[in-house]
């Protein structure tokens, strides 16, 4: 039997919520308390909720967070995918891919050009077009020392916040770090809530409640951090956010976060690649990048109009071959004539400059991946030399693309 015909794939009813998180938690192995579960039921009412039907039987979820995800210049409007599972009895039939192809449909009739996710699993989703866009790095301090600098901490005062005075006080700051890193939902008061400063990690239960310090008045930057006891190793500060208007007042947070008592170690595990943490501090083996990681993996759902709608850094005039193995309105040649101020992409029959898959388009689309470093891997075809370097060129932002939101 055809799975593709035996399976349905619709609208997962808010009847059929219960049962969606059911087979959620069993594909990812999870049993959360009460609140968690009454959090993830509250979001996936919100969601677009796609569901694999046998029958009756709800055999897989695909659900899309309302976004507007910040883009060079502009935002636009897409789901983060999320809560993506198929049932252990259903696995390597197809479903997920049935479920991505219906997400595909909704996006084009809702007019999303992007889809975003995080990835459970690296090797799942570039078959569908998901190209990493933002990176992550998880930098560790030792802070049995105090923290050495190359330069001065801003000396305004800290203070902790309250966490349901957050949203408030933060909200508009965040929001307006969107503007220089790409890669960013909006965050509604509700998001700030249920999402950064619930009580419990959903990860660690031996993690503190979220701390919140901010510096001056009206703030220059702020850090979202948990900490944890010393009984079973070294007393940890984990940094889960920590946003600055300047290099001193980035500093002034981190010496704070690597001078909090009975704890001896900073990991803040999700940092961009280039944070200025990484040139300014004066020990580099103080302060150790221990991983990197593709964080943001992003979708052209539309990719004319994501075109169309981002800010360019430079002039270009290029013809794209583009090929898009799910999404044929992406696919073949199409000239893209950029510039400060906008950009025009239409169908051509004109030779091609450069050859590229979706999800490497996608991947440079934010400015986080080169496609110099794309042709050099043998992944872009550089058909007019210098073409990926003025690609390069037009997509450039001045800081990367680096999203907190892991969803
Ligand atoms: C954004 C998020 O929510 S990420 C979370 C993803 N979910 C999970 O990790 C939960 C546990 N896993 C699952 O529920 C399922 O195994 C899923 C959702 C990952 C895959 O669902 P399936 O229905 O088995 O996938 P489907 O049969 O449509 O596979 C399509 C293709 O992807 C491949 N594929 C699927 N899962 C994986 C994987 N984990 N690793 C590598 N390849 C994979 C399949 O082999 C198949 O390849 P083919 O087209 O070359 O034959």
């Amino acid at each position: 039997m055809n799975v593709r015909t035996a399976i349905q794939f619709r609208e997962l009813p808010e009847s059929d919520i219960e049962r969606a998180l059911a087979l959620a938690y069993l594909a990812f192995h999870e049993s959360p308390e009460d609140d968690q579960r009454r959090r993830h039921r509250d979001l996936l009412r919100q969601c677009l909720r796609i569901g694999a039907y046998d029958g009756d039987e709800v055999v897989g979820l695909a659900a899309g967070i309302p976004f507007r995800l910040s883009v060079p210049g502009a935002e636009l409007p897409g789901p983060g995918v999320s809560f993506v599972c198929v049932a252990p009895t259903h696995r390597r039939r197809g479903v997920l891919s049935g479920m991505i192809g219906e997400l595909f449909r909704r996006c084009a009739d809702a007019g999303w050009p992007v889809a975003s996710l995080w990835a459970s699993e690296d090797a799942i989703y570039g078959r569908y077009g998901f190209g990493p866009a933002a990176y992550g790095a998880t930098v560790e301090i030792d802070s049995r020392e105090a923290l050495r600098l190359r330069i001065a901490p801003d000396e305004r005062p800290l203070r902790l916040l309250a966490t349901d005075e957050v949203p408030k006080l933060l909200g508009a700051y965040y929001d307006a770090t969107r503007r220089t890193r790409a890669g960013r939902p909006f965050r509604t008061e509700e998001w700030w809530r249920e999402e950064w400063l619930v009580d419990k990690d959903e990860d660690d239960d031996d993690l503190s409640p979220p701390r919140v310090v901010a510096l001056g008045d009206p703030v220059a930057g702020y850090a979202v951090y948990r900490t944890k006891r010393a009984d079973d190793g070294p007393g940890l500060v984990r940094v889960d956010e920590l946003e600055a208007d300047t290099p001193a007042a980035a500093a002034a947070l981190w010496t704070y976060l690597c001078a909090i008592d009975l704890t001896r170690k900073v990991q803040a595990w999700n940092r961009p690649l280039d944070d200025p943490l990484l040139l300014f501090a004066a020990d580099r083996d103080q302060v150790r990048v221990t991983a990197e990681f593709p964080a943001l993996r992003l979708r052209l759902t539309d990719a004319a109009e994501a075109l169309r709608q981002r800010e360019w850094a430079a002039p270009a005039d290029l013809v794209l071959d583009v090929t898009d193995a799910h999404i044929p309105a992406n696919a073949g040649r199409h000239r893209l004539t950029a510039a400060p101020g906008g950009a025009t992409y239409e169908p051509t029959d004109a030779a091609p400059d450069l050859a590229l898959d979706v999800r490497d388009l996608a991947a440079c689309y934010l400015g986080g991946t080169r496609a110099r470093s794309l042709v050099q891997a043998g992944l872009v075809t550089e058909h007019t030399p210098g073409a990926a370097d003025a690609l390069d060129d037009a997509f450039r932002t001045a800081l990367l693309p680096h999203t907190g939101e892991d969803f």
